[in-house]
């Protein structure tokens, strides 16, 4: 059983004062990007739970690291499905790994949702899809989002996830960084840079719901938002250089991905998008440039 599970990108990110179990109140837009995972489950005839991970991707540091044990969060997901439904069979996980690692665009979440579907598929358990979203909000903030896939609003803690009106493909490209940025430690900084400060309630901005409403790329770009950047920017002042280049080739909006290190530029259509691939790729701290479209669908078998 292979399902297939995008990234995710977070057109605005407004994030409110931490609350008292640690996590910080957001209000975003999702948008699922063509950027995918797959996980690959195989049922067992024991009750072992295993996953191999395959990548090409260049790991530089501990947060780069995919876990390929009890603490890979596909396991974790497969773990909770199985305790949940009482069932004791066991599954074998193979994961082919695109999304960045600790870049800002969901890669384990989305591990995580697909495991849900994968195993509610092999072992039979014919959870519903609202049944699964229980489950993902308890794996991690954005692991619902991942399964819903497209454009939504995020509230909550990121885990509560409604549909949004919207219309048009967009045009994205994405720069990697070379290592990933842990989202805890973006946070944190986030609560020391804010100390003292009243930090208030988020909230998602209209411009940015009118001009996906209209479709309107332009528009987008210029409300795209991400309260994190400056936290992030602390921690990685680097990345300041990589959305300048961007901006200076012409996006119509640059941002971070999330907590980054993941930096976003939209584009008005393919050629435009490729104009900004090629002025990113000599930059510094960029180790990959990807072009790609979203919205696209969320975890599917397929
Ligand atoms: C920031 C966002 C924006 O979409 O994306 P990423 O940059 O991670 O992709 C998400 O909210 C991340 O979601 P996810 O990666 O599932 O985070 P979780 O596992 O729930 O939380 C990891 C840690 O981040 C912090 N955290 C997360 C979400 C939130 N609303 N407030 C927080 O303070 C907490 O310190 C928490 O311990
Ligand atoms: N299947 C998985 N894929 C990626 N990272 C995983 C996975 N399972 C656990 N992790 C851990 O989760 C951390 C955050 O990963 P990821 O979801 O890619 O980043 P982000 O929260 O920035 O979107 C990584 O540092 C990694 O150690």
């Amino acid at each position: 059983m292979n399902v297939r599970v995008p990234a995710k990108i977070n057109l605005c990110l407004g994030v409110g004062p931490v609350r008292d179990d640690g996590y910080h109140p957001l209000a975003t837009v999702y948008q699922a990007v063509d950027l995918h995972d797959e996980v690959r489950a195989t049922g067992r005839d024991d009750d072992q739970i295993t996953v191999s991970v395959h990548s090409e991707m260049d790991v530089r540091s501990e947060i780069s690291v995919v876990p390929d044990g009890d603490d890979n969060i596909a396991v974790k997901a497969a773990r909770l499905l199985r305790e949940r439904t009482g069932i004791s069979s066991g599954v074998d996980l193979s994961i082919r790994k695109v999304i960045p690692v600790a870049g800002g665009m969901a890669g384990g979440s989305a591990d995580a949702a697909a495991a849900l579907v994968a195993c509610n598929e092999v072992w039979g358990t014919g959870l519903s899809r609202p049944a699964l979203e229980v489950l993902a909000a308890q794996l991690g903030s954005d692991v619902p989002f991942l399964l819903h896939g497209g454009n939504a609003v995020g509230g909550g803690r990121g885990e509560t996830v409604s549909p949004v009106l919207a219309r048009g493909s967009y045009h994205w490209v994405f720069a990697m960084a070379h290592e990933g940025l842990s989202t805890r430690a973006v946070f944190a900084e986030f609560d020391r840079l804010n100390t003292g400060a009243e930090v208030p309630e988020p909230v998602v901005p209209d411009a940015l719901l009118a001009a996906l409403r209209a479709g309107d790329a332009e528009a987008l770009g210029a409300a795209l938002s991400n309260d994190l950047t400056e936290a992030a920017f602390s921690l990685r002042p680097e990345l300041e250089d990589t959305l300048s280049i961007g901006i200076e080739a012409g996006a119509l909006g640059a941002i971070l991905s999330g907590s980054g290190p993941t930096a976003l530029f939209l584009a008005s259509d393919e050629a435009h998008s490729l104009d900004i691939a090629f002025a990113l790729s000599s930059a510094a701290g960029c180790a990959d440039v990807v072009q790609s479209r979203g919205p696209v669908p969320g975890a599917r078998v397929g």
